[in-house]
């Protein structure tokens, strides 16, 4: 049961096992493969904490697991530096005068026209003299794809040094953004790339001449001063992509701010971040004078269009049972099932096998990109269930499935309700608003109290279901 203190402790213990698997994972695996790339998590600095883990760990999973953009009906908010200029906002890639190579890789990518943040940045980013940017939209907005097309923008591929630089937290993060300046850049094939990630190894008094540089504010710092491979004076533009999270990473700001002073003058700096608290906005002025600011605000999940429903049950069992009968009864094309410990998702992971389905299971102690696995069949549809629990499905979004059952409900650390992840799990944006079936599993006085709670917070009501009425069940998928 959630609440168990047994429970609490093997979530607890989950978290924890999570951040010393990832740290131990991070040192084995710095080697080259043979194409002498490094697949190996750059940070293998120490110091990395569990916060930061989490934040890249799900950065990295977000950026792997969605096809498409993510649709966002609200305003962008626009403060430029210069409040007399006039706004330009592009509706189309055309009006961009983009050198013909880059915009046959804008197509070739097939977007049509420019994204919400990108209609603003891009105008911003692409005038001359350049402009410096801080730019915040949720994940998938848009962001990646805008700084690749400035940075590509900017590039003179005769000339053979390295003129943008772009941060990133992580090895991962950095070769996900990599393979989009590859495929933007598809038909400039004299336009050359490297990482600076930890293991990279180049031989001393080497100069770089690749003309964009990608990698992780450690090595990046390390390039430019202490072995040279990079003369800062001649970058151009430099991107400071995930602010949130390389600020996450101890270390990671002051090496970016070191970064940014060895810079001329008139680089362009450009910020990008997902969030916005405090701490990113104070890092954000120290690296980015004289800014233009976009933000975007994240569209808010409801719960208006959520048919949401509870199960009362005695033990895991029954709720097992429960569970079969709502599968027995109604089609359900994909659902997720949150479980409050790794065991019981195991455990319900190997039962529902047993009963012939087909299951996902996304465990804490898999490494991350196992994990972006997983996540990544269960989208393609390979797997139509997928049992986790809350620990790793943390800030994934799934919203294509249509069904989401709370094997436990969700609880916080000192087992009160956790109104925010019941949100998060269940509630949908405007785009996805359609459909949607929740169904809570209730055993026992504690977790009833804690739906009555969900239910007042968000005053809508959760209806009983009687799982062991089939007529009942077959009205609810209608
Ligand atoms: N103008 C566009 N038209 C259609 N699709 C686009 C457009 N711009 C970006 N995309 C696609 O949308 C998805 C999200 O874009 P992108 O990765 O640039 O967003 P992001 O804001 O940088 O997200 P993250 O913060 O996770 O990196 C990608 O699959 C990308 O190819």
């Amino acid at each position: 049961m959630a609440s168990d203190p047994w429970a609490l402790a093997m979530d607890q213990q989950e978290a924890a096992v999570e951040s010393i698997s990832n740290l131990q994972i991070k040192e084995d695996r710095v080697k080259p493969d043979t194409n002498g790339v490094i697949r190996t998590n750059a940070t293998a600095e120490t110091t990395d904490e569990k916060e930061k883990e989490d934040r890249a760990a799900q950065a990295l999973l977000n950026k792997l697991i969605r096809s498409n953009l993510v649709d966002n009906t609200n305003q962008v908010e626009v403060l430029q530096r210069d409040p007399k200029s006039p706004l330009y906002s592009a509706k189309s890639f055309e009006e961009l005068r983009l050198k013909p190579q880059l915009l046959q890789g804008v197509y070739a990518m097939g977007f049509n026209r420019p994204s919400k943040i990108q209609e603003n940045a891009l105008p911003m980013m692409l005038a001359e003299p350049p402009q410096n940017l801080i730019a915040q939209s949720q994940s998938g907005t848009g962001k990646t794809a805008a700084f690749v097309l400035a940075m590509l923008s900017r590039v003179e591929p005769a000339e053979r040094y390295p003129q943008c630089l772009c941060l990133s937290p992580t090895y991962e993060l950095a070769l996900q953004t990599g393979k989009v300046i590859e495929q933007m850049g598809k038909f400039h094939p004299e336009l050359k790339l490297a990482y600076a990630v930890r293991g990279n190894k180049l031989e001393r008094g080497r100069k770089i001449s690749e003309h964009v540089v990608i990698g992780t504010p450690g090595t990046v710092l390390d390039w430019c001063a202490k072995l040279k491979f990079i003369d800062p004076k001649k970058i151009k533009v430099c991107v400071l992509d995930e602010a949130d999270v390389i600020i996450a990473t101890q270390g990671h700001q002051d090496q970016s701010i070191r970064i940014q002073r060895m810079l001329p003058r008139n680089c362009q700096m450009l910020l990008f971040s997902a969030t916005f608290e405090d701490s990113v906005w104070k890092f954000a002025q120290k690296v980015v004078p004289d800014p233009n600011i976009i933000k975007l605000k994240r569209e808010e999940e409801t719960l208006d269009t959520i048919k949401q429903y509870y199960v009362l049950c005695n033990n895991r069992d029954e709720k097992f049972q429960a569970l079969c009968n709502l599968y027995g009864a109604i089609t359900i094309a994909q659902a997720m099932i949150f479980c409050q410990t790794r065991k019981t998702a195991g455990w319900l992971a190997a039962e529902l096998s047993r009963e012939g389905h087909q299951v996902a299971l996304l465990s804490g102690e898999m490494m991350v990109e196992q994990r972006a696995a997983v996540i990544e069949r269960f989208r393609e549809g390979k797997e139509k269930v997928l049992v986790t629990t809350n620990v790793c499905a943390r800030g994934i979004d799934v919203e294509q499935v249509s069904v989401v059952i709370n094997f436990d409900l969700p609880v916080d650390k000192d087992g009160n309700p956790d109104n925010e992840t019941y949100l998060h799990r269940i509630g949908r944006t405007g785009r996805f608003g359609k459909r949607g079936l929740a169904v809570n599993m209730v055993d026992s006085k504690h977790s009833m109290n804690i739906l009555n709670r969900i239910q007042e917070h968000f005053n809508k009501k959760i209806e009983r279901l009687d799982t062991d009425d089939l007529d009942e069940i077959e009205k609810i998928a209608n």
